[in-house]
């Protein structure tokens, strides 16, 4: 996983007029360089802050920067993300006098530095926070604390912290929330208060605007911590913090899921078979953190599971070259820079979009065939690639492309084959193995059959053992991402 948080050995000499240079006109002739005291400058180079002092070089990656500021006495103050170690980075601080007061020069120059250090990312969000202190081993509040409020502070953020109360409390307060004051919902917990965040804006009237003004991340303080890893490339609290501070805004799909007369949102996968049922049956073991994924897997193999099942799929690309390909296409396109989505305006009623193929109640969609899938041992659709740290089940996931993700696997597979397709995953040879069906869906039905009860997971949540559809809605919700149009995972 990428991680540009270390202090790069970049070549402090390089001629920082040369390259990368994205000021505007107005800025254009501030210069490089801030003479501070007699052996000391600082100067703006391609990738990096270089600072020189009597004769010591070192640079600070713009990315680290967090904030710069002038105090009264005209000192210029830069706060920035110190990394103590590979996981942790912690804000600094370095000031310095101007050689020869001039607080326009200062203002000015400071104001380039926070334009590299932010590019297009947003300067001092608003962020309201929701910290669920049973997430994951329970440490949530102290990891907020410890980790993720000082990088938001030095950042100079405007913060509101609520602690959620109680199961469903994000929806609660997702859906009373005044969207107009904040620009993100910053989620210290597992994938569970993302979703239910997800959830109550999907509530509200005007839906919409909610789900496409507010960016929702998660800084990773649960068991399950897809959301951050996906699109923060860690599972580093401090990390994360960082790379919210410097995400981009970055459209993501969200799926409907009807069951009953329910509609639920969905941002990260839905499954039936062997992982849904590692998923929930483990809940238990929590304490071992990811590893229960793998142990659950282990243990209900020697088992060899069948889930049968009657299933209609929406095809989009039905096979792996063409799955392939699409990732390839998005994969070579620039890093997005801008949010070009239709912001609805304040007060317009805009609850969540149609279903396109109505409800599970309906009749089976035109065109939809049901196929017995007698032997089917694992169903598993995506929205984001990984679904824990070592498990990229879904490489070719892409956040903003219409499409769930879609693997099947036969529950009949000879458990020698089982245990090596679950090795490919950290291998990275998991899409091309021969046992993996993988396609890419924008909707599906599934009718559970031949058992009495089950595991269905949503996001990682159960919900009854009943038959269910699915569809997606092309860049109905909001993240914030290190590139803006891929997630942190390595690709197909
Ligand atoms: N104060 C609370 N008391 C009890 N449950 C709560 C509280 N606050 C939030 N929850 C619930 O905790 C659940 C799990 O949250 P979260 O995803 O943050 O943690 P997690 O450890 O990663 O769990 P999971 O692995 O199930 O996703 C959510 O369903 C949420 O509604």
């Amino acid at each position: 996983m990428a991680d540009g948080a270390g202090e790069d050995a970049i070549d402090p000499f390089r001629d920082p007029s040369m390259a990368g240079n994205t000021t505007n006109d107005v800025q254009a002739d501030v210069p490089a360089t801030l003479a501070v005291g007699r052996n000391a400058s600082l100067t703006l180079g391609t990738d990096a802050l270089i600072v020189t002092d009597n004769n010591t070089t070192r640079s600070i990656l713009f990315y680290n920067v967090l904030w710069a500021e002038t105090a009264d006495d005209g000192e210029v103050i830069i706060h920035y993300a110190h990394a103590v170690s590979k996981q942790v980075v912690r804000p600094q601080i370095i000031s310095y006098k101007l050689e020869k007061p001039d607080s326009d020069l200062a203002e000015a120059w400071i104001e380039r530095l926070l334009e590299k250090a932010y590019g297009a990312s947003q300067r001092q969000k608003r962020i309201k926070v929701l910290i669920n202190p049973f997430g994951g081993q329970g440490k949530a509040s102290q990891l907020y604390h410890k980790h993720i409020a000082p990088i938001f502070a030095a950042a100079r953020c405007e913060l509101d912290v609520e602690t959620t109360k109680h199961n469903g409390h994000g929806i609660e307060i997702a859906q009373s929330l005044d969207i107009e004051k904040y620009d993100v919902v910053a989620c210290c917990s597992g994938d569970g208060i993302p979703h239910e965040v997800w959830n109550g804006f999907g509530r509200r009237e005007d839906a919409q605007r909610a789900l496409v003004k507010v960016a929702v991340v998660q800084l990773p303080c649960g068991s399950g911590n897809a959301l951050c890893l996906n699109h923060n490339g860690t599972d580093s609290p401090s990390l994360a913090a960082l790379a919210v501070m410097k995400g981009l805004r970055t459209p993501l799909d969200l799926a409907s899921v009807t069951q009953g007369d329910r509609r639920t949102l969905s941002f990260l996968s839905q499954s039936v078979g062997i992982v849904a049922e590692i998923d929930l049956a483990t809940e238990h073991m929590r304490w071992m953190g990811s590893a229960r994924f793998t142990y659950g897997f282990l243990i209900r193999l020697i088992k060899k599971t069948c889930y049968p099942a009657d299933i209609a799929i929406k095809v989009v690309h039905d096979n792996k070259e063409a799955v392939r390909a699409a990732y390839r296409a998005e994969a070579a396109k620039p890093p997005r820079t801008h949010d070009d989505r239709i912001l609805p305006p304040p007060g317009e009623a805009c609850g969540l979009p149609l279903l396109k193929y109505g409800t599970m109640n309906d009749p089976l969609p035109d065109g939809w065939e049901l196929v017995p899938h007698d032997e089917l041992g694992n169903f598993y659709a995506g929205n984001l690639a990984y679904m824990s740290p070592d498990a990229n089940f879904f490489p070719a996931a892409l956040p903003g492309d219409g499409c769930l993700d879609l693997i099947r696997i036969k529950g009949t597979l000879a458990r020698t084959k089982s245990i090596a397709t679950l090795l490919a995953i950290e291998q990275h040879k998991f899409f091309d193995s021969p046992h993996v069906d993988y396609q890419k869906i924008s909707a599906f039905r599934i009718i559970p059959k031949n058992q009495k009860d089950g595991y269905i997971s949503v996001d990682g949540e159960k919900i009854p053992f009943a038959p269910f559809q699915v569809e997606m809605h092309k860049e109905l919700g909001t993240v914030l991402s290190k590139n803006g149009h891929v997630f942190e995972a390595r690709g197909v």
